[in-house]
């Protein structure tokens, strides 16, 4: 997979870095003074307990959250430096609900494509489609279902290709497999592998018996601070 890079962009840069993040909910919960940097093509596992702010991390990485202090730098540029569509399809978010759209599912695929703000992609065929469908043992579904009559692990790996179609340059996955079976987790959890060993950068929540079997990166997340192990 060609990963699209900046011009400017140093492959020894983080791909996303995170200096002094904070972000408090109105609640009080949040994170507190959050550094780490990410490295092109680091698969990252995410671990803590419940509450512990692992979604509220990622959300701040795709920046559906605004950090009140710090910087978070993806490709060595401020995140609220993007223009929104454009940082959609460099950082893609698989979410524990998957959103899904009305239409059929191909619409479901393309949206990122009517969407985007880049010149340099070409809307994915339908034969690429029906292959990352099959990859991810979708093959009961058809492009011209109903996306919404998926069930919420179909969803999932629905909005799973969705992300990764634009090639993107890292992916955050928010407890990707917490609707599968064991059988499709397990496909889940390699093809996120593959994505990081193709360059991508793949940031994963995931339940705590998961051992991802590629070179890691591990962020423990607990009390409003996160560590690398
Ligand atoms: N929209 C919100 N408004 C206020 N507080 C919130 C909001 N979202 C999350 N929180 C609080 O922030 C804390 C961290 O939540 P978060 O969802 O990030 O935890 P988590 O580690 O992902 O949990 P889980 O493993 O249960 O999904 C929790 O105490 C939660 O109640």
């Amino acid at each position: 997979m060609n990963i699209p890079q900046p011009d400017d962009f140093n492959q020894d840069m983080p791909v996303l870095e995170f200096k002094d993040v904070t972000f408090h909910w109105p609640g009080g919960k949040g994170l507190s003074e959050v550094s780490f940097a990410v490295p092109a093509g680091q698969f990252v596992l995410i671990s803590g307990s419940s509450g512990a702010g692992k979604s509220t991390l990622l959300r701040l990485a795709v920046r559906l959250e605004e950090i009140q202090q710090g910087e978070i730098l993806l490709q060595g540029q401020p995140l609220d430096s993007f223009y929104p569509p454009a940082l959609r399809t460099r950082i893609g978010f698989v979410q524990q609900m998957p959103v899904i759209l009305p239409g059929s599912v191909r619409d479901n695929l393309l949206m990122p494509f009517t969407l985007q703000s880049r010149t340099d992609s070409t809307i994915p065929s339908d034969e690429i489609l029906t292959g990352w469908m099959e990859r991810l043992a979708l093959t009961d579904v058809a492009l011209d279902d109903e996306a919404g009559d998926l069930s919420v692990g179909q969803r999932q790996r629905l909005c799973l290709i969705r992300s990764v179609l634009p090639r993107p340059v890292v992916i955050c996955f928010d407890e990707p497999t917490s609707s599968l079976d064991r059988e499709s987790r397990e496909r889940v959890e390699r093809i996120a592998e593959e994505l990081a060993a193709e360059g991508i950068a793949v940031l994963m929540v995931n339940h705590t018996s998961y051992h991802p079997d590629c070179p890691h990166m591990h962020l423990t997340v607990a009390d409003g601070k996160v560590e690398e192990e």
